[in-house]
């Protein structure tokens, strides 16, 4: 496997959540501890983009945004001035049913002629579960600069590919924007 190092997206303004997104218990444990957890297997290379030192508990690198209130796209761009790796797992930190093996089946689809590889469901986009190269910095920041933000839409102008996967596994990928989709999540697991 080809290095990689993985991005974990801790910034925003979490208006939804009314808390810091990635700290929010679900099942006795941070978000953002459920993630690294399906990460680790794959990389030990991780790095947070925050703004905050909520995370510094965590024995991770974290860096800050270069695009200040650009949304998911200004961390995606920070996350690729940062990266010294040509491949870039880049990841929401609101995903906290995401598991190791649909990871693994991500970065083992992935096409290298792709200069993004997002995973998409039945009915849903999931740009923020995908493979970032490096490449695609200059057009990231023209994006910004342009601010067209929706990452959707970024992902689209570049070579790309989407990969779907089976609608048993869509939980994994379950997003969580606010305590009531939180509540709903835990009674549906109950
Ligand atoms: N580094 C960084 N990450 C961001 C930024 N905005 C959003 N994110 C992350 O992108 C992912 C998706 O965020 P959203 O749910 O779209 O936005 P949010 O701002 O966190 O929440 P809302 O205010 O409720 O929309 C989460 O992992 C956020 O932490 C940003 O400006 N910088
Ligand atoms: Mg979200």
């Amino acid at each position: 496997m080809k290095p990689i190092t993985v991005f974990i997206l801790c910034g925003g303004k979490s208006t939804r959540m009314q808390a810091e997104k990635g700290l929010v218990l679900f099942r006795d444990k941070p978000f953002i501890e459920h993630i690294i957890a399906a990460v680790l297997p794959i990389s030990k290379n991780i790095v947070l983009v925050t703004n905050g030192t909520e995370y510094d508990y965590l024995p991770y690198k974290k860096i800050n945004d270069v695009a200040i209130d650009k949304g998911p796209l200004g961390g995606i761009y920070t996350a690729l001035r940062f990266t010294e790796t040509e491949s870039n797992l880049i990841l929401s930190c609101d995903i906290p049913l995401i598991s190791t093996e649909l990871l693994m089946d991500l970065i083992q689809k992935h096409d290298e002629a792709a200069a993004i590889t997002t995973l998409a469901s039945e009915s849903k986009m999931h740009p923020l579960i995908g493979i970032y190269s490096k490449n695609v910095v200059s057009k990231a920041q023209e994006a910004i600069n342009a601010n067209q933000l929706k990452v959707m839409n970024f992902v689209v102008s570049v070579p790309h590919q989407i990969i779907r996967f089976d609608e048993n596994q869509e939980y994994l990928v379950t997003n969580i924007n606010s305590i009531d989709e939180l509540e709903q999540l835990t009674n549906k697991l109950s």
